[in-house]
């Protein structure tokens, strides 16, 4: 080994330490172009070529090295100080140089799945408890064929509601091309395989345990890293951004810090001659796409608030219950989309986890409670197993997932519950190597054709696998004799048994 190969060596451990995934310790296989700075909603500037900010104005007669000026809004110009999101982009043609966007066709077969599930806006609301098998790999699709909406409520024509899909990329976007969504913000959480993103702001690596958002109107490309092939969730925000969730009593700290977000520094490209690169629009749920004589990474500087960002899910400072009883999930936002007009403290989407962590409540059922909530819940699983729900086939599995809509029953299966409700509270490590989420939003959530038949991962028999078991253990104080509630047989018949046994 070479004296320069060991010192790039330590350069890559040193970076990796620093960057990324310190607790999960994903193999870093490409370092060198990601560059980050640090903070959620901080004001940033950056310059690939020295001097190409203009200093004390954002838009003079002719910016540095003859760029060209271009502002990217993300708010109304209009908004409180608190939410305006503006960049002042630098690049060597402005965005508006490009043929007209036509529609692509649904059976296209470049770009998107064939039979095509579109992005269609069709939600059908339904309130059965639904659960996925885990979704399966495809070994063609590139990212936008691999986009598949699953569920959401909403209309991005209103900039009202949410988008949730599935991605499955097997294969890199072909070159010279980019995508932006014009419909919303896209919160990123991968399940398996890495994603190599150029974005006009810069680059960034997302791998599993991470979360990247691209927000609104930004293009992108989406490669794999080391071919490995690549899948998991995305939740479309159709109005406002994310924002970290207010602390509370808890304090200036913990949850997901803001030092611990990363944001990519300026990377361009030069490609301006006798070349064609391809825009992909999507746009009101359809997709267009637009020819241009010159790459869409071409931002050599820029400056502002609206950018793309990542975050690794293990720097999250998790906290709980250290004296009793299982408090809210509310305690495991890492990311949170206000929306006013269903109430203060509303969320049209709380980004939240439950990763590894200590119980150690006394005298507590540990799991989540039974319950039914106006909230509507969405959730996936990254790596190992949740704790409130069965592992393995047919249970909630990684890249698998479940909805529980606004006002369905949910909670533990019977086993959960069994065991629960009768171990030893000791304290436990739940969780290790695992990594469930949820995207909760106050909207009543539907389902695509695509989620409910096309996909065929909807498992049947979810409740009657999970419930409809549950034995009843209600002993009724009044009854006399041996009757009482518990059940014999050792499996639930679904009868109230009081009803039955009453004797007064
Ligand atoms: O349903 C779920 O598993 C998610 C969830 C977890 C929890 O700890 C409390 C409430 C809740 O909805
Ligand atoms: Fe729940």
């Amino acid at each position: 080994m070479t004296g320069i190969t060991r010192l790039r060596e330590a350069i890559v451990k040193h970076k990796e330490n620093k960057d990324i995934n310190i607790k999960y310790k994903t193999p870093l296989t490409v370092t060198e172009r990601y560059e980050y700075t640090h903070g959620f909603a901080t004001y940033n500037e950056s310059e690939a070529v020295p001097g190409a900010l203009p200093i004390g104005q954002n838009s003079p007669q002719r910016a540095p090295h003859g760029l060209y000026t271009e502002k990217l809004s993300g708010t109304a110009f209009t908004s409180p100080r608190h939410e305006n999101q503006q960049s002042w982009l630098y690049r060597i043609l402005p965005t508006s140089s490009h043929d007209n966007f036509e529609p692509v066709a649904e059976t296209s077969e470049q770009v998107l799945p064939s039979p095509s599930p579109s992005f269609g806006k069709h939600f059908n609301a339904i309130p059965n408890q639904l659960r996925w098998d885990p979704f399966d790999f495809d070994k063609e699709a590139s990212w936008i064929r691999s986009l598949h909406l699953v569920a959401g409520a909403g209309d991005p024509t209103m900039k009202q509601g949410i988008g949730m899909y599935i991605y499955t990329v097997g294969s890199d976007m072909p070159e010279k091309s980019a995508f932006y969504s014009a419909d919303g913000d896209f919160l990123i959480v991968p399940q398996h395989g890495s994603l190599d993103i150029r974005t006009e702001l810069g680059n960034l690596l997302v791998r599993p345990m991470e979360i990247c958002v691209i927000p609104r109107g930004i293009r992108y490309h989406v490669k794999l890293v080391n071919n490995e092939p690549a899948r998991g969730y995305i939740l479309e925000l159709y109005q406002g951004h994310f924002q970290l969730p207010e602390l509370g009593p808890i304090g200036s700290n913990c949850l997901a810090n803001a030092r611990d977000f990363q944001i990519p520094k300026a990377s361009f490209i030069e490609d301006y001659e006798n070349t064609a690169w391809t825009v992909y629009g999507k746009f009101d749920g359809k997709l267009f796409e637009a020819k241009q004589h010159h790459t869409p990474f071409d931002v050599v500087a820029w400056h502002g608030l609206y950018y793309p960002y990542k975050y690794d899910l293990g720097r999250f400072n998790t906290i709980g219950s250290i004296s009793f009883d299982h408090p809210d999930p509310s305690i495991f936002t890492v990311l949170s989309a206000p929306s006013l007009p269903h109430g203060q403290g509303t969320a049209v989407a709380d980004f939240v986890i439950f990763p590894p962590r200590w119980l150690v409540a006394e005298g507590t059922f540990r799991p989540p409670w039974y319950h039914r909530n106006t909230m509507s819940e969405f959730m996936g699983l990254i790596a190992g197993n949740y704790d409130a729900k069965g592992a393995g086939k047919g249970g909630f599995q990684p890249a698998g997932a479940s909805l529980h809509n606004t006002m369905s029953g949910h909670g533990p299966d019977m086993q959960t519950y069994e065991k629960a409700s009768t171990m030893e509270l000791t304290p436990a490590k739940v969780g290790e190597g695992s990594m469930a989420f949820m995207f909760e939003s106050c909207l009543m959530v539907g389902v695509t054709e695509w989620g409910l038949k096309t996909c065929a991962k909807v498992q049947e028999d979810y409740n009657a696998h999970s419930w409809t078991p549950l034995k009843v253990h209600w002993k009724n104080p009044n009854s006399r004799g041996v009757s009482n509630g518990e059940q014999k047989n050792g499996v639930g018949d679904g009868k109230d048994a009081s009803s039955i046994h009453v004797t007064k």
